[in-house]
């Protein structure tokens, strides 16, 4: 569904890819594993559309993207959790809700009921600011809004972090229903190994802008794997 070849993408003179391939299938979660600085979070703003690739592909349902805009791919079934969560502040819950609506056709406009049954929280606090949200509360927030465009593909950065672990827990359960019942593809940039271990199908590691594995979950228990995520 997704497919990423030989990708490199570069801020000026620095080079954040190096290469990289990676595929994510519907139904399946696949993690992106490394540490701080090795270029996670600059494929997956690759494959949305948030930076361009120097050089390489992105291809999604058979489609190549090129130089297709954020708005494009959203439009085409790719919802982002960026790092850092990125909701309004000043807005309310429902308003943060609806900013989803602007890839979707006008008779689509209306947020998916799973969004509340997966997160009862924001049905509670739907008239209030986000800023007022816990950063928990904004997380699933953030994911909610994501729902809202009825994605095929979910990427992920970093949802766990600075999170409570009872919230964790709750954004393990949502990410396993969309893969199980919904059947989407996500992509999973973690750093919290067990948090991936749990939920993965598929892990990537990366390590100074290159792909160093690729593999099963079960491989996160090997040392020759696990060396390329320890300090
Ligand atoms: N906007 C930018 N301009 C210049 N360099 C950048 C920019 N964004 C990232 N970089 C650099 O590119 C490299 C890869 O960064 P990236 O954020 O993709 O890594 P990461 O694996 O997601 O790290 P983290 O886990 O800290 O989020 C780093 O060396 C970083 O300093």
């Amino acid at each position: 569904m997704l497919e990423v070849e030989d990708a490199n993408l570069h801020y000026g003179a620095a080079q954040a890819l190096r290469g990289v391939s990676m595929k994510a299938e519907p139904a399946k979660i696949t993690c992106v594993l490394g540490r701080n600085g090795v270029g996670k979070t600059s494929l997956m703003r690759a494959i949305v559309g948030h930076h361009p690739l120097s050089s390489g592909i992105v291809r999604f349902e058979g489609r190549e993207f090129g130089r297709r805009a954020a708005y494009d791919r959203a439009r085409s079934g790719i919802a982002f959790v960026p790092q850092g969560r990125e909701i309004f502040p000043l807005l309310t819950v429902r308003e943060n809700l609806e900013t989803g609506f602007a890839p979707l056709k006008r008779d689509h406009k209306t947020i998916p009921d799973h969004v509340f049954e997966l997160f009862p929280v924001l049905n509670d606090m739907l008239g209030r600011r986000g800023g007022d949200l816990s950063g928990g509360q904004q997380q699933q927030l953030a994911i909610g809004r994501a729902l809202v465009t009825r994605p095929k593909l979910l990427v992920l950065d970093e949802p766990t972090e600075g999170i409570q672990p009872s919230i964790i827990k709750d954004i393990g359960r949502a990410i396993r229903y969309l893969r199980d019942s919904a059947g989407l593809a996500i992509v999973l940039v973690e750093q919290y190994l067990d948090f991936c271990r749990e939920l993965a199908d598929e892990v990537y590691i990366m390590d100074r802008g290159e792909v160093v594995h690729q593999g099963p979950a079960e491989d996160l228990d090997r040392q020759d794997v696990r060396r390329h995520l320890t300090v």
